[in-house]
């Protein structure tokens, strides 16, 4: 698990070790430039075998500062190195400025201006702008990029082309672009897509909102110590390898031996009229395959032979009315009720949902049972607590959190779901391609189904019936923290997706989850 810091927790965390005397800025962007060649000649072995050509564009700040650092680093190891600085160079100042004078000492510096018309090199670096920036880069410097990046280098290996910390113009706190107003721009122009990211210390949280190059992102230490205070505001991505990926799984379902099917869970999943079932058969079936040792299916009475006709392992209950609900809950062994897929948007619907939350039951709520609160989302907030799970897409969040919403590009994907999961007192998870989980108390993880990790066969019908059920299915069990076990969810729904591959659709999520549960450990 990686942290995940904002362009604030980063500034913090520097602040800190400087004023605490514990390293100097001067020190960071060496350390900087060097993990960033180190990190790049890992990444492309055949770089490392001998002298090449690199051009390193440079900006006014500190990102220019190890632009310069890196030039130098390549320059020692024979490689011809050109750097096109943006600006007068008289303006830069601080350390930046020691590692130009560095650089200006032995080699030429050329203004930004003379960069399009280069030959393209086999190395171009992003040194222009890094988590300073708060608007669209400069016209020129984006044509640079572009001039220089378009094709491949003439001799040579191909041309690969690095961010340094983030790409420029990047929103390291939001994710996408800072882009100029519409009129006669294309906004495709501003998209600086490197190869490679190389940031500095953790990961810029935009980085794993919204894809910033080709790979994954390589994190690479600066000799900064964890920052106590940026810690505990960090954002987590939810990832990591094998082996934490199994000890994760440990933690959060405690692994213990289950003797009986009802110290697994009896989940219940409340379904709709006659052809309204699959989604919520969906979602039932995700919740046995998840660990609940029984899950039944409740629906109206009409409903009854379709559903029959369907499910085997899946017990089956009438319910037309709340009171039957009421009735259905009185079985104490009943741990979790999953509302929403194909319940319809209705009075009947909140009904439902006050009865499950009035039950002291872990809830979760998707779809349909979300939409029926929309003309009064309080009056759904006033009864959710913390063992509660929202799951909407940005449509139903919009619903229920007009406000939060319409700031889109002012407020991350990451405040929104926590400034939400605060609001409704509930864990809310926002989805996507890169889904947030929050928790009342501010906790975040997100999980990024980006680069390495990208599932974009998930985008089918159903695909979030599934999620809402392995979610119930996790939280089944007794004991089990509802914020990680809803993280725990998201990570298995897109691995399932992964490892199943093309041509999904979203019942083959469930049947795919037992191969990613053995590699787990389960
Ligand atoms: N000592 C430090 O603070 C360290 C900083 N590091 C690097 O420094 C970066 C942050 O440096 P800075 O805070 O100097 O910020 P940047 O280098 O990202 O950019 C800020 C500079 O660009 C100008 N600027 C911003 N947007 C502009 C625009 N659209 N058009 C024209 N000019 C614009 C600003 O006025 C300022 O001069 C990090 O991303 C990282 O790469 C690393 O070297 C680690 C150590
Ligand atoms: N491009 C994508 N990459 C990764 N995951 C995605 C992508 N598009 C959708 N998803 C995931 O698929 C699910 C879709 O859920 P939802 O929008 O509720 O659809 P449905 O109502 O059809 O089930 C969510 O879990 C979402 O995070
Ligand atoms: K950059």
């Amino acid at each position: 698990m990686e942290r995940l810091l904002t362009a604030a927790e980063m500034r913090e965390t520097e602040k800190a070790a400087m004023e605490s005397g514990e390293t100097s800025g001067r020190h960071l962007m060496e350390r900087a430039g060097e993990g960033a060649v180190a990190a790049i000649l890992s990444e492309w072995p055949d770089l490392a075998d001998g002298p090449h050509r690199a051009a390193v564009l440079c900006g006014p700040g500190n990102n220019g500062g190890d632009g310069f650092v890196v030039a130098r680093l390549l320059a020692d190891r024979g490689w011809t190195v050109e750097v096109y600085l943006y600006g007068d160079p008289d303006r830069v100042a601080g350390d930046a400025r020691a590692n130009l004078e560095a650089w200006t000492a032995r080699h030429p510096l050329q203004p930004m201006e003379q960069a399009a018309g280069a030959t393209p090199p086999n190395l171009l670096i992003d040194a222009m702008f890094g988590i300073g920036v708060s608007r669209p880069i400069p016209d020129l410097c984006m044509q640079a990029w572009h001039a220089l990046a378009a094709s491949d280098a003439p001799s040579g290996p191909p041309g690969r082309t690095v961010a340094l910390d983030c790409p420029s113009g990047f929103d390291v706190d939001r994710g996408g672009y800072f882009l100029p107003e519409p009129e006669g721009n294309d906004p495709a122009a501003w998209r600086l897509l490197p190869d490679l990211c190389v940031t500095f210390h953790a990961a810029k949280q935009g980085l794993f909102l919204e894809e910033a190059a080709r790979r994954a992102p390589r994190v690479v230490a600066i000799g900064l110590a964890e920052d106590a205070a940026a810690t505990a505001a960090a954002t987590r991505v939810l990832s990591g390898d094998a082996a934490e990926q199994r000890a994760w799984y440990r933690r959060v379902t405690g692994g213990e031996e289950h003797l009986h099917k009802y110290d697994r869970g009896h989940a219940l999943v409340l379904g709709g009229g006659p052809g309204k079932g699959g989604a919520a058969r969906m979602a039932a079936r995700a919740a046995l395959r998840a660990g609940a040792g029984l899950v039944t299916v409740a629906v109206p009475r009409d409903a009854l032979p379709e559903n029959a006709a369907q499910l085997n392992a899946i017990m089956l209950s009438a319910m037309d009315t709340p009171d039957d609900l009421d009735r259905l809950l009185e079985d104490g062994r009943l741990s979790v009720v999953c509302l929403g897929p194909g319940l319809g948007v209705s009075a009947r619907t909140r009904e439902l949902v006050g009865s499950a939350l009035d039950s002291g039951r872990r809830v979760v709520l998707d779809a349909d049972a979300l939409t029926s609160f929309r003309e009064a989302p309080d009056t759904l907030f006033e009864m959710l607590n913390g063992d509660c799970v929202l799951t909407p897409h940005e449509g139903e969040f919009a619903r229920l959190f007009p406000d939060l919403a319409e700031r889109g590009r002012s407020l991350s994907k990451v405040d929104a779901a926590r400034q939400a999961a605060a609001r409704c007192g509930a864990v809310v998870l926002l989805k996507g391609a890169a889904t947030v989980i929050a928790d009342p108390e501010g906790t975040v993880g997100v999980h990024a189904a980006l680069y390495d990790r990208r599932v974009p066969q998930l985008a089918t019908a159903g695909a979030g019936d599934v999620l809402a059920g392995f979610i119930t299915g996790l939280c089944a069990a007794p004991g089990r923290d509802t914020r990680a076990v809803t993280e725990l969810a998201a990570w298995l729904h897109a691995e399932s997706a992964r490892t199943f591959g093309p041509g999904l659709i979203a019942e083959d999520l469930p049947d795919e989850l037992p191969k990613v549960l053995a590699g787990l450990g389960a």
